[in-house]
């Protein structure tokens, strides 16, 4: 059944793009530096959205890609971080293999996505374009913006939020009745119903239906 309370988001990305110092800045307001980190690290945290305490567990996947892909991770998740350094190529190109995973391990089911270009305070040293991180959110129809775990709060805060807010919105569209089947009956049938069987041809011809089909 859907979990309304709590929304699970998987956090990836290759060696220090600053994962855990955005998961921590979007949960603290803080920016943190160092981190040590060599495990997975689950978050629970209540944060505010669109005025409502909402309940998240974000997952932040550290190890090595190369070693164990984090399928159970994916697959665990109602939603998903993608995340590159602006500054390191190789990143970048991590970051579409994993966006390439989850569409392989969700479709054909629907999972929000956003791919975020972090580091953006480094600007002198960029290794990756806008344009070309827009243009793999639009190939695989994610979310996308460049951010700065450094330097800026509000967009961290707005990335994640959109995100949770998108998982919200299909948690309960999927709570939603059924609409009915709607049953389909020849155009005949119908305006009998409307005008009465036994109509001869003259009083038919008086008769205008009063509304359009
Ligand atoms: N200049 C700058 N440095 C950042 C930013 N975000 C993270 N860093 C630095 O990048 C390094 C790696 O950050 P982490 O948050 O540990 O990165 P990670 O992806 O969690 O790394 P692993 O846990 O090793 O996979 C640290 O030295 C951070 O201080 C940022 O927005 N700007």
């Amino acid at each position: 059944m859907t979990n309304l309370t709590s929304v699970r988001v998987v956090v990836l990305g290759n060696k220090h793009v600053g994962k855990t110092a955005l998961i921590v800045r979007f949960l603290t307001q803080r920016y943190i530096g160092e981190y040590r980190s060599n495990a997975d690290w689950l978050y629970k945290h209540r944060v505010m959205c669109d005025d409502s305490l909402r309940e998240v567990e974000i997952l932040d996947i550290s190890r090595w890609p190369d070693d164990c892909l984090p399928t159970d991770g994916i697959q665990w998740a109602d939603a998903c971080v993608v995340i590159y350094s602006i500054c390191d190529r190789e990143s970048f190109i991590r970051a579409h293999d994993y966006l390439n995973l989850i569409h392989r391990l969700k479709a054909p089911s629907y999972i929000p996505v956003v791919l975020l270009g972090n580091k953006r305070d480094l600007e002198l040293g960029r290794q990756v374009s806008f344009e070309d991180g827009n243009e793999i959110s639009i190939q695989y129809g994610c979310d996308f913006d460049e951010v700065s775990a450094a330097d800026n709060y509000a967009e961290v805060n707005n990335a994640f939020s959109n995100l949770i807010r998108q998982v919200r919105t299909s948690q309960l569209q999927q709570c939603l009745p059924r609409q009915r089947k709607r049953s389909i009956i020849p155009v005949s049938k119908m305006l009998s119903a409307m005008f009465g069987k036994n109509t001869n041809k003259d009083t038919r011809k008086n008769k205008q239906p009063s509304c359009s089909l």
